[in-house]
């Protein structure tokens, strides 16, 4: 590894784990403007369900939508590194790793989408008087 390298500088045990980690994901918000596009929803998101005074349970579900939604991208940032890295030139497999790592991602927006639909009908429901049994 380049002396340059902050693997040089931190050594290995928790912390230097954790700084790691940040540095990813420091890269990943320089580099991916769909991170950045995720973490504007995300936050309007939190804001909206803070107004609506949501449930536990809606927290719960809405947490692991972007927790999941921000980890595929950054796995899928990971694998274009390096199929950028170990394909620099056209290959159909370069193509299909980046592809099927984009699809990732797009099933992930499209779940916690589907999420934030039904927690906003629950809570259009509950607004509008419906009985526990019908929701
Ligand atoms: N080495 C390659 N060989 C073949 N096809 C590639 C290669 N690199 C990229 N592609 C094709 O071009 C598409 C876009 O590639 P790119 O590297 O710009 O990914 P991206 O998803 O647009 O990245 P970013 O999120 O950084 O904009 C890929 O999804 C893939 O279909």
């Amino acid at each position: 590894m380049p002396t340059s390298d902050n693997r040089a500088r931190r050594g290995h045990g928790l912390a230097a784990a954790f700084g790691y980690a940040f540095d990813g994901f420091a890269a990943a918000w320089q580099t991916q403007p769909n991170l950045r596009i995720h973490a504007v929803v995300a936050a309007v998101v939190v804001a909206a369900g803070i107004v609506a005074r949501l449930p536990l349970w809606a927290w719960t579900a809405i947490a692991f939508a972007i927790a999941l939604v921000v980890t595929t991208e950054l796995v899928n940032t990971a694998i274009e590194s390096l199929v950028d890295l170990a394909s620099p030139g056209e290959h159909p497999l370069a193509r299909r790793a980046k592809d099927v790592s984009a699809a990732a991602v797009l099933i992930s927006v499209l779940g916690a989408v589907a999420v934030g639909l039904l927690i906003a009908a629950w809570a259009a429901a509950r607004a509008g008087g419906a009985s526990p049994g019908m929701i």
